[in-house]
């Protein structure tokens, strides 16, 4: 039931994807109320809500050198440092909006240079791989090139922990339950992203992956990040390969300012949360300034780290 009092506007979202990786891209810039935990939970459902392997919520800039800061969300409610397909979709949405082909995005790992590159593909460089334990993190110090666990698997953060395993058949790997159980591997203390792929040749690889807080999606552009690195660390690759996933292929290249990627961001519809969606959505609890909120005024929801936890 709805409460007497209770803001609950029709709230404009769009639809994205990069390779069929999936997003809801909502705008809270300019004060609009902020996603919730709750909220994000709610519409990441593909029955009851929309469904989306992450939700970008765009936020005011506070540089002004920069386009927007962005929060990415996991359907489980919890926050990813990064998400590189959906930085996609987001420095698209904001060069139409700028006419300009090349801006600055902020998320919580720090800046984001994007740039439409002449072929209509959207660039990011996704900045210098994270490759000391302490801050992928792992749980205890370990070989990261062959980490402690069957497979010898490499750990790599690229913002958020990922976890490559190297096998001779990609097809063959049975993702949805080797996949739960390495998220949850105790090594990796905030969970992981799990990778599986295997090497074609020196400039092309295949793989398939398991999100954190999201389950098996068709591309994950900073999971082909932290592949690309993992392979080229061990000498399998160049540092310049294209990666194959179910949903179509990256380009990345790991140079020396930082892993850089490329591919398409495509928009798919633009709608409207009802006020009845948020209504059943939220219950009686926002947060002042979220969406669905009795006074949206600007205040920051909070929201914990897919990796602390965060996840009721
Ligand atoms: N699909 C995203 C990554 C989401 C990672 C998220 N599942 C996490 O908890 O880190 C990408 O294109 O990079």
């Amino acid at each position: 039931m709805m409460r007497p009092g209770l803001d609950l506007r029709p709230v404009p979202f769009r639809k994205m994807h990069g390779l069929g990786n999936d997003f809801v891209v909502i705008d809270a810039r300019a004060g609009a109320p902020r996603v919730t935990p709750a909220l994000a939970r709610a519409l990441g459902d593909r029955h009851f809500g929309v469904g989306f392997d992450q939700l970008a919520e765009i936020l005011d800039p506070d540089r002004p050198d920069e386009a927007a800061r962005v929060v990415f969300w996991n359907p489980d409610g919890g926050v990813a440092g990064a998400c590189g397909n959906a930085t996609r979709c987001v420095a698209r949405l904001l060069m139409e909006e700028s006419g300009a082909d090349a801006l600055i995005l902020r998320s919580e790992r720090g800046p984001l240079a994007c740039r439409r590159r002449p072929d209509g593909l959207i660039e990011v460089d996704m900045g210098a791989p994270v490759l000391d334990w302490t801050a992928i993190p792992l749980a205890r110090p370990a070989d990261i090139d062959a980490l402690p666990i069957e497979g010898a698997p490499s750990a790599v953060g690229m913002g958020n922990p990922h976890c490559v395993f190297f096998v001779d058949d990609a097809e063959a790997v049975a993702l949805e339950r080797l996949g739960p159980a390495v998220e949850r591997h105790p090594l990796f203390p905030e969970r992981t992203n799990v990778e599986f792929v295997q090497v074609l040749s020196p400039g092309r690889i295949r793989m398939r992956v398991w999100e954190r807080g999201a389950g098996v999606t068709l591309a994950c552009g900073s999971g082909a990040c932290a592949a690309a690195v993992a392979a080229a660390r061990r000498g399998l690759t160049g540092r310049r390969v294209e990666v194959l996933l179910d949903g179509g292929a990256l380009q990345i290249d790991w140079r020396d300012e930082g892993v850089v990627m490329a591919g398409p961001a495509a928009l798919v519809f633009e709608g409207r949360l009802s006020p009845e969606f948020l209504a059943g959505a939220l219950g009686a609890g926002a947060p002042a300034g979220a969406i669905g909120a009795e006074a949206p005024s600007g205040a920051l929801g909070a929201g914990a780290p897919s990796g602390a936890g965060g996840a009721a």
